[in-house]
């Protein structure tokens, strides 16, 4: 049986941990069986139940106050990760072992850990290796999405993990309830954008020919790889979320192999279903 996991990915304050309870509360909601666990190992606080914290086994703030290492927090949380990757047995004895496993990773927000260090593609690899479909799961924060520039920087984190990872990815614009109507109206242009047309627009503002042709050739680059959709998380939005997460789970097949549980039956009656009596309560009235 394949297990299933999300490793929910994105810059500092994206809103991951966010995405992670607003997932779990919404898959609780509709009687499916998701855990998370923190791979944060800076994380203080977040509003869901863990499976499995990483903290567990290793903490920015230890290795900050140890003295032979001499660590700030940046440098503390790349070698936490480099721990952990060393010590998989941890996390394999705290996954254990459910039948359709569907785990949510939330991820620190150190965009590094995505471009360029190892660790994240040696979870990916390990996880595979104990029957793990995954999904790579993108947040950008919409706020910083209402202008070009700022766009083509955000597609551009996502496309380096993309890249990194080499699993399929569903990149998410989070925070859209923050959104005003009109800067919604305008977003909607970057879901699903045309990044020619979209630097054509901004072209008047380019300072050089040289800024020009370089910007040309990233927007190429982005379109060569066909992966600039966004989709829209607004956590108030339920019919969203599901999208959201169909999405996901139809790009790790999540489902084929499940097989058809009868509804649990009811022992007992509930007490008020005397339908005679309430309706000719509610007429007498
Ligand atoms: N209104 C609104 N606020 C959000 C949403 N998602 C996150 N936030 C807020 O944004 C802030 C950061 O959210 P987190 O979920 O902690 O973000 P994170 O990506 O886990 O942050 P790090 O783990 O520090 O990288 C918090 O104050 C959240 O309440 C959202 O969809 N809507
Ligand atoms: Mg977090």
């Amino acid at each position: 049986m394949p297990r299933y996991a999300q490793l929910v990915m994105g810059p500092a304050g994206s809103g991951k941990s966010t995405y992670c309870a607003t997932m779990i509360e919404h898959c609780q909601a509709i009687n499916r069986s998701v855990q998370v666990v923190n791979l944060d190992p800076a994380a203080e606080h977040f509003n869901y139940p863990v499976m499995a914290d990483i903290r567990e086994l290793i903490q920015v703030d230890d290795v900050m106050e140890d003295d032979s290492l001499r660590f700030g927090p940046n440098g503390g949380l790349v070698f936490c990760m480099e721990y952990f990757a060393n010590n998989f047995d941890w996390l394999e004895e705290s996954l254990g072992h459910v039948e359709d496993d569907y785990i949510l990773f939330d991820c620190p927000g150190q965009i590094e850990l995505y471009t360029h260090l190892p660790v994240m593609r040696q979870l990916v690899e390990q996880l595979q290796q104990w029957e793990f479909r995954v999904c790579g799961v993108f947040l950008v924060d919409s706020q910083f999405m209402v202008e070009t520039f700022k766009f083509i920087s955000g597609v551009m984190a996502a496309l380096s993990a993309m890249v990194m990872l080499e699993i399929p990815q569903v990149n998410i614009m989070t925070k859209m309830d923050l959104l005003s109507p009109k800067a919604k109206k305008e977003i909607e242009k970057y879901l699903d954008p045309d990044m020619y047309s979209m630097m054509e627009d901004n072209s008047v503002g380019l300072r050089s020919k040289k800024f020009r042709k370089l910007t040309k050739a990233i927007c190429g680059l982005i379109d060569d790889y066909s992966m600039v959709r966004f989709m829209p998380f607004d956590r108030t939005d339920e019919e969203g979320i599901n999208i959201v997460l169909q999405h996901i789970d139809f790009s790790i097949q999540y489902g084929e192999d499940l097989e058809f549980k009868e509804p649990k039956e009811l022992n007992e009656e509930p007490s008020n279903t005397n339908f005679d009596e309430l309706f000719q309560d509610k007429a007498d009235s």
